[in-house]
């Protein structure tokens, strides 16, 4: 365990045993405005006062999850755990030979605490665009620079958490975060770079759906996840409380083959700019994941350039219906779709299962939903949460589609910079990777209990900089921002990702007006332990 992280000082979250007069200041200031919200929590960007280090605070609604705080304990103690390993692996790390790093790659936790309403956690700064927005506003990503290196990347932070025993369960675009940087690494990127530098900065965030791979099997039997990237292990987990007792027995608890299900999802999605296994209504969305039928356009399928056909390798082999047939990530490090970003020498030539050629998808695209996913808010409800497309529709009328419809025509922009296509083994010099160091441990809340953290509408106000170091900084600056007018409470949920159904433009897709929401809404099935808790 991390020496800033630990101890936790008292059973926690604490609330019930404090009295409001004895709350502590707290030592971040946030910024007024969001970074993003989820169904149960708003993230804001926040300042330590003592190191004047950035980061993004994550402030979870005690009310919104009454009853349910040991998922939020879950999440917090998972990241804690993630975060004292990233530490370990970093001090001993001599060199590696791959050119992603797993550990560098994953949300870094730094502090924990709570306020009267929030429990509120401390994580590495991301900006405010994820890896959704980013497709959707290119259509879809360039295959060679883009969505090799990303694979890679992402491959390697799944590694990570496998070999440490953690199962995600929520991969998507929207849980892939980019690092902010700070200024100082981008002036590395080399000038013979062959692929997006932005690889280095991906970030994989909401720990809130995660397990450990050996928890016990009714945690692996739970059906959650996001539809359109759930594994046919976990569709088949799907409405299992209405089977009978005999049927429920023959359910086997999933493992981390899950992840790389969802993996060859995102994988597909970025390639193509729409999911392979959307339909137009849940139920035929349902059948087409447990058959592995999933849906290839004919010109990709026959196009000839060796990246593409090995991209279709690549997800036929994360779309194997038994979980048994999808090679773990260390393997697919190996694959030759992303083989490229490890050093050859010291991978293991593994032999890949001969899947059978593409044959053409049993569904018709008449009943595919080739449009891009809309992007709600990553819900968890705590019971069976599936939005219904109609619910998702509510409010939605194509007068408001049109106009995000152009909204998005007009920004669309592809984003890659890039330099250019030469040299291939100068990987570490094209990294723009630093990964954050741990505040000191005095300058942290480490699972106290606090005051709401004083909002600002400016964290960049003179003595508040990313870049200045914690030794120079005059105790008057971090004591003017302690002794600021007023504490404001946190605001409430705001509604921002609720009107990000975004349908634009797909390669030789038409798209004159998005026919369905597609419901891409995560679901979480708990059952029992519903009842409100008193904080
Ligand atoms: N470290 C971060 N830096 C910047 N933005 C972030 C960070 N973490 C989260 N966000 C933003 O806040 C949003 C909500 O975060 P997150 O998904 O962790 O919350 P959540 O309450 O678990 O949401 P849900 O359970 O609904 O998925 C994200 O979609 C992202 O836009």
């Amino acid at each position: 365990m991390s020496k800033a992280l630990e101890p936790s000082p008292a059973p926690w979250p604490q609330s019930h045993s404090r009295k409001l007069n004895s709350f502590a200041r707290c030592k971040y200031v946030t910024r007024n405005s969001q970074l993003g919200d989820g169904h149960f929590s708003v993230v804001k960007e926040c300042v330590n006062v003592y190191t004047r280090e950035r980061y993004a605070m994550k402030l979870v609604r005690k009310k919104t999850v009454a009853g349910k705080m040991w998922l939020i304990q879950r999440e917090v103690a998972l990241l804690r755990e993630l975060s004292a390993r990233i530490r370990e692996v970093e001090r001993g790390h001599s060199s590696s030979k791959d050119l992603f790093e797993g550990h560098h790659h994953v949300l870094q936790l730094f502090d924990f605490f709570e306020t009267a309403d929030n429990i509120v956690l401390v994580t590495q700064l991301c900006r405010h665009d994820d890896l959704y927005e980013k497709i959707i506003e290119a259509g879809s990503l360039d295959i060679a620079t883009q969505v090799k290196p990303y694979t890679a990347c992402l491959v390697s932070a799944l590694e990570f958490l496998h070999v440490n025993g953690i199962i995600h369960r929520d991969i998507k675009a929207e849980n892939i975060l980019f690092r902010e940087t700070t200024g100082t690494e981008i002036e590395t990127p080399a000038k013979d770079c062959r692929y997006d530098v932005q690889a280095h900065d991906l970030i994989l965030g909401d720990f809130g759906l995660a397990v450990k791979s050996d928890s016990p099997d009714t945690q692996r039997k739970e059906c959650v996840g996001t539809i359109s990237y759930v594994a046919p292990e976990i569709a088949r987990c799907h409405k299992s409380d209405r089977l009978p007792p005999s049927e429920q027995a023959k359910l086997r608890a999933y493992d981390s083959a899950v992840d790389i299900w969802a993996l060859g999802v995102l994988c597909y999605f970025m390639f193509t700019g729409y999911m392979p296994f959307d339909c137009e209504t849940d139920d035929e969305t349902w059948h087409c994941i447990k058959e592995g039928d999933f849906y290839r356009d004919e010109e990709l399928q026959n196009n000839q350039d060796p990246a593409v056909q090995d991209f279709w390798r690549f997800v036929q082999l994360c779309f194997s219906v038994e979980p048994t047939d999808r090679p773990t990530a260390q393997a697919m490090k190996s694959h030759p779709f992303i083989r490229a970003y490890s050093d050859d020498s010291y991978l293991t030539s593994q032999e890949f299962p001969q899947k059978e050629p593409l044959r053409k998808s049993h569904s018709s695209a008449s009943f595919r939903s080739l449009l891009p996913p809309s992007k709600t808010p990553t819900s968890s409800t705590f019971k069976f949460y599936d939005i219904d497309s109609h619910d998702l529709l509510q409010g939605n009328n194509s007068d408001s589609r049109n106009r995000d419809l152009e909204k998005v025509r007009e920004t669309l922009k592809r984003t890659l910079s890039m330099t250019s296509l030469a040299s291939e083994n100068n990987y570490k010099t094209n990294s723009t990777f630093k990964l954050a160091p741990p505040p000191p441990n005095g300058t942290l809340m480490n699972g106290g209990f606090c005051q709401t953290p004083e909002c600002r509408s400016n964290l960049t106000s003179p003595g508040i900089s990313r870049n200045a170091s914690s030794s120079d900084i005059p105790r008057t600056a971090s004591t003017e921002i302690f002794e600021a007018p007023h504490l404001t409470r946190q605001g409430t949920l705001s509604e921002k990702n609720s009107s990000k159904s975004l349908h634009l433009m797909q390669k030789g897709l038409e798209t004159a007006e998005p026919q369905r929401i597609k419901s891409t809404a995560r679901f979480v099935l708990l059952q029992g332990d519903d009842e409100d808790e008193e904080m």
